[in-house]
Formats: C-alpha cells, sequence, structure tokens
C-alpha cells in the first residue's frame, strides 16, 4: 500500500510517477485535505484500490527528515468500496501498532466533506485577507463572509447527495474558536510562495456548484482573486513579500 500525502497540487503528478512501481495488488490511501483526491486517483487506478483517510494533525516540516506535530491527532479512515474493508481494518490495526490514534468510519466520504467545510470556509478567505483565523472570526465583516462561504459549500454538498446537520454546521465555527491563533496551511504556503491547494479547497467546489447550476457568488469571487494574487506571489522574487 501506498500513502498519499503531497499537496494536492502535486497528485496527478506524483501519480504518473509512481505509476510503474504498482503491482496489480496495490492499494493506494489518501490523507489529503478537500474531497478531490479520491477522484483524481480512482480515475487513474481505480476505485476499487482507493482508501481514504482524513487527517486531524497540525503538522510541520521543521526541518529535513523533522516533521512536528503539535496537539492531538486522529486519522478517520474508510474504505470507498464494500470489497477493500478488510484491507482498510489491516491499515488501522498498523496504524495504532504504530502508536497512531486512527479509526474506522464507515461514511468516510461524508466525513472528509465534513473537514473540507472547515478548510474551504477557512484557508482560502485566509489568504484574501491575510488573517489568521481568530482575526476572520473577530472581525464582523470576515466573519459574515466566512458564514456566507459554509452556506454555499453545504448547498454544494447537498448536490453531491452529502447530508449535512445544523451540528456539523456549527461544529465549524466551534472548532474555529479553538484555533484562533492558527495560520491556515493555504495561507503559509502563501507566504513560503509555495503552490496553494487552491483548486482542492476552493475551485472544485465553485466548478461543481457551477455544473449543477448552483450560484456560489462568495467562492467564487475568493477563487478567482486567490488565482490571481497566486499568479503574481509566485511570479515575484522574494523581495516582494518583505
Ligand atoms: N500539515 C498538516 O497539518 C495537515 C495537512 N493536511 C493535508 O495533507 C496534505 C499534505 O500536506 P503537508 O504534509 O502539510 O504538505 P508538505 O508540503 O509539508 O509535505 C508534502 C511532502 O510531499 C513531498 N513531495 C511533494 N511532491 C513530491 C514528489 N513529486 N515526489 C515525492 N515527494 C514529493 C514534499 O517534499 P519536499 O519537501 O521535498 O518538497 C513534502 O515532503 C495536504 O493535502 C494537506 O492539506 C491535512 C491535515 C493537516
Ligand atoms: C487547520 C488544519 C491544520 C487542520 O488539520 C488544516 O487542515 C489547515 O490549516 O489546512
Amino acid at each position: 500500500m501506498l500513502i498519499i500525502t503531497v499537496k494536492s497540487t502535486e497528485t496527478v503528478e506524483v501519480c504518473q510517477q509512481i505509476k510503474r512501481y504498482l503491482t496489480k495488488n496495490t492499494y493506494l490511501l489518501s490523507l489529503q485535505n478537500g474531497v478531490i483526491n479520491e477522484e483524481i486517483l480512482s480515475e487513474m487506478f481505480g476505485r476499487e484500490w482507493i482508501l481514504s483517510g482524513v487527517a486531524y494533525v497540525t503538522a510541520r516540516v521543521e526541518e529535513p527528515g523533522k516533521v512536528e506535530q503539535s496537539g492531538k491527532h486522529m486519522f478517520i479512515i474508510g474504505n470507498l468500496t464494500s470489497v477493500q474493508k478488510e484491507m482498510t481494518d489491516q491499515v488501522i490495526r498498523l496504524f495504532q501498532e504504530a502508536g497512531i490514534q486512527s479509526k474506522y468510519s464507515s461514511e468516510i466520504t461524508k466525513k472528509k466533506w465534513e473537514k473540507s467545510l472547515w478548510n474551504v470556509t477557512f484557508n482560502p478567505l485566509s489568504v484574501v485577507s491575510s488573517a489568521s483565523v481568530g482575526e476572520i472570526l473577530d472581525d464582523q465583516k470576515l466573519r459574515r463572509t466566512a458564514e456566507l462561504v459554509l452556506k454555499e459549500i453545504v448547498e454544494v454538498a447537498k448536490h453531491h447527495k452529502i447530508e449535512i446537520t445544523k451540528e456539523m454546521e456549527s461544529r465549524v465555527f466551534k472548532n474555529a474558536e479553538s484555533a484562533k491563533h492558527h495560520t491556515t496551511s493555504m495561507l503559509q504556503d502563501y507566504k513560503n510562495k509555495k503552490p496553494m491547494e487552491i483548486e482542492a479547497l476552493c475551485g472544485y467546489f465553485v466548478k461543481s456548484g457551477e455544473k449543477i447550476g448552483l450560484n456560489v457568488p462568495v467562492l467564487k469571487t475568493i477563487y478567482s482573486i486567490l488565482l490571481f494574487i497566486d499568479h503574481s506571489n509566485r511570479s515575484q522574487p522574494d523581495s516582494y513579500l518583505n
């Protein structure tokens, strides 16, 4: 089995690279944010070989070969088709034996959407406003924008037949309250002039909404600004940000 933990921007390229190393029986587990990666992997390798996981971690590469994880962690892992259940159980057992907290979900796609509600609400907005999670929550207008984004994603989710309860929606802002000092991974990438997961955490939901005739004006506006600033961010010399 291979675990895919690259940024979503690299998924296609990495899959092209690993293709030749896969045997007939190789499973791939995506622990990436968003909901697009399982679709990409399924299309390339077949849905029955793809496992899906939600990573509740706050990890960063401190220096080459050294990863720092702060706070609690949990991996939720599930199978996309029923034939993979045995493999999924085996992976969870291996994680647990290695001291990595993990549990099974029979509704892994819903769990991935649930985490995406948070990421799509806060990550893109944090970049276009250069704000921490706490700054978004404390500024009335930014907070309202975040609420509107959340409403739009919930509508997109419904069209994907993902049931989002009121409790799941309110958990987004409740969880954000305990991450007030967090600089989202997307804002960190922006500051480090790295590619941002724009498509996985914004574009996918805009395009998905538009495909089914759903109006997602706030997300769409944020998406267009993100594309613009990503382009200028990565074509500017380092001094641009200083
Ligand atoms: N960090 C976190 O706390 C969390 C991250 N996630 C999700 O996990 C995924 C990964 O994020 P994160 O770990 O932060 O990302 P990082 O950029 O920190 O790590 C990605 C790693 O993939 C390597 N990589 C990139 N391209 C290739 C390639 N072509 N071949 C081999 N290795 C490659 C990078 O190597 P190199 O350093 O050499 O470029 C790097 O070590 C994302 O989808 C993110 O949203 C989810 C929850 C929390
Ligand atoms: C908040 C966090 C670290 C949650 O795991 C995250 O996913 C992000 O910043 O993109």
